[in-house]
């Protein structure tokens, strides 16, 4: 870090004048130097003073920067702000970016293919300033007004009240309810296999999904899986086929297996206000931050996500298979770059670039494979028209929930709920990209969701798109367990969403993954979804709005 003081110093003529032409801090010493030595030599009072003033300056400028590295507060107050700049000339913005903190592990060596003139890896000296030492910033708070605060407790109340399921003319999801205490079969179970043995956290990941969850609340396996997504060695590197963005498969050395996404750009810049959705590029963080969400939810229906910082060289580069390997090449910035093959993305115009070969990215938990758990994949009743002028049917028909309730498998169990629940953690993300959802198939209808590919999501600060709560507001329809958690975001004490996701997301390696304007967006978005639940209750009995398909 260099800091440029221009202090005016106007030198008198000093004979034997040797090395005057100093400058700079050169000059101010001199002339602190000459300062506290002239004695009788000085002629002026005048020119005495002017020194002093110049010495007293100059410590002052020192004292204040010695307090700074002291209490190592960073001119964004802990957190990283990244210009533009920053990111088209990443040398300069390589402290921004630290290395995945407690691993204990060194990096794997390179595997000795290097490409000529390909930046060293070098590992960067970890940032002092990260956030775990600095003093986190307050977030704003939305405001509450009585009256808000009086229909939450409303809200609460209808969904305390057991007495609700006498009201419920349809008693299938009280069936539900009995079927799940007594059955909610894992993957292995249908399967019929048993490991033995260790268990990887990969293996134990894959064992214990079920037919209503991906894991189990409270479940410690989870954070073992992302903290060994974030450490374990990798040792293949492959590109991912299909999709419009280019995406890794990434083999570590127990044997478990992740997606990566790479970091396409910081994490201030906002998606273009001219973009449409579907041109928009995907976020790593966002898919970071959405397991996250998902879990803060309750629905635990998003596979595991970690975000770590790979070397290029060592850890893709070298462990790369041909294809991959070569797509990469060294950028006129002297970065590693690499663009991979897709149909949209995957030109040297849209290279993914190293800083200068260092690259963050998200490591979701790669599902069981398709022999044991096939999966089956739905066209999203509510997906967009991914179409600039035409509109999607849903847009167009008021009734158009009415049409849906009535198609399989929306039509009975719990299906459109899942929609519900979906539509929610979309629109608290910003993700207007859901055209389609997998589920497994071994659990018929009766399988949850699995909700994945939430990199496009995060992308606006300031802007809330209701449209992604169609389903919520033309169906007037909410899980009461959901409801539940969108409550506890507005009435526990300390339980704001934002607060929580910042909590949840601190130990990751990439923290911070979201930018404080992302986290008060989700504050603001809760209290959304509420008025729209709110206003349905004017129009629909609860029992028609309040779904008690499931007893947490
Ligand atoms: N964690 C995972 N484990 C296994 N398979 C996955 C996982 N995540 C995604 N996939 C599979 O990879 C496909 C592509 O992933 P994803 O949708 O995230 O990428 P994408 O490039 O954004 O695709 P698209 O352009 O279609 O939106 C998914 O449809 C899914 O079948
Ligand atoms: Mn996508």
């Amino acid at each position: 870090m260099s800091y440029k003081i221009n202090v005016p110093l106007e030198m008198p003529p000093v004979p034997n004048q040797k090395s005057r032409n100093a400058s700079g801090f050169g000059r101010i010493f001199e002339a602190a130097t000459d300062a506290s030595t002239c004695g009788c030599r000085c002629r002026t009072s005048k020119f005495r003073q002017r020194l002093t003033t110049t010495t007293i300056l100059f410590c002052l400028v020192m004292l204040v920067f010695l307090f700074m590295v002291q209490t190592k507060i960073s001119p964004s107050g802990g957190l990283p702000i990244i210009s533009p700049m920053a990111y088209r000339f990443p040398a300069d913005a390589s402290q921004l970016y630290p290395e995945p903190t407690g691993s204990g592990q060194e990096p794997p060596k390179s595997g000795g293919r290097r490409l000529a003139g390909s930046p060293t890896a070098k590992r960067k000296k970890k940032d002092e300033l990260t956030m775990t030492t600095s003093k986190k910033p307050k977030l704003k708070i939305p405001k509450i007004t009585t009256e808000m605060k009086e229909s939450f407790k409303k809200l609460q109340l209808i969904i305390d009240n057991r007495q609700a399921i006498d009201d419920i003319p349809d008693k299938t999801g009280l069936k539900r309810w009995i079927k799940k205490t007594t059955s909610n079969p894992t993957v292995m179970d249908l399967n019929n296999v048993e490991f033995d043995g260790n268990l990887t956290s990969f293996e134990r990941f894959h064992a214990a999904i079920s037919q209503d969850e991906l894991y189990a609340k409270d479940s410690t396996l989870v954070d073992d899986l992302v903290r060994d997504m974030a450490r374990l060695e990798i040792v293949r590197v492959v590109q991912k086929e299909g999709g419009t963005q280019l995406k890794l498969i990434i083999d570590y050395d127990n044997g478990g297996q992740a997606l990566f996404k790479p970091m396409r750009f910081p994490r201030d810049k906002e998606t273009e206000p001219n973009h449409f959705y579907f041109v928009d590029y995907e976020r790593h963080n966002a898919e970071i931050a959405t397991y996250h969400l998902d879990r803060l939810l309750g629905f635990r229906r998003a596979p595991p996500v970690a975000g770590r910082t790979l070397n290029m060289t060592s850890e893709i580069y070298a462990l790369a298979d041909q294809n991959l390997a070569k797509t990469f090449f060294v950028s006129p910035a002297k970065n590693l770059c690499f663009s991979g093959h897709c149909s949209y993305y995957c030109d040297t115009s849209h290279a993914i670039c190293g800083h200068p070969d260092d690259l963050e990215g998200s490591f979701a938990a790669f599902l069981p494979s398709t022999d044991i758990a096939p999966r089956t994949s739905w066209r999203h009743p509510w997906r967009r028209s991914y179409n600039r002028r035409r509109k999607a049917a849903w847009e167009i028909d008021p009734d158009y929930c009415e049409l849906i309730k009535e198609t399989p498998p929306y039509n009975k169990g719990r299906r459109l709920a899942d929609l519900m629940d979906m539509a929610i953690l979309d629109f608290l993300t910003g993700n207007m990209d859901r055209h389609h959802y997998e589920s497994f198939k071994l659990f018929g209808n009766e399988s949850s969701p699995i909700h994945l590919d939430h990199g496009r999501g995060f992308g606006k600060t300031k802007h809330d798109e209701m449209s992604i709560l169609a389903p919520v507001y033309q169906c007037c329809m909410i899980r009461q367990s959901t409801l539940r958690s969108l409550l506890s975001f507005v009435s526990q004490p300390g339980g704001r969403l934002s607060k929580r996701m910042r909590k949840s997301m601190s130990n990751d390696a990439v923290a911070p993954v979201l930018l404080d304007g992302h986290l008060e967006a989700l504050d603001r978005r809760v209290h959304k979804i509420l008025a729209v639940v709110e206003n349905c209750l004017k129009t629909k009995p609860s029992t028609e709005v309040i779904i008690f398909d499931e007893f947490l």
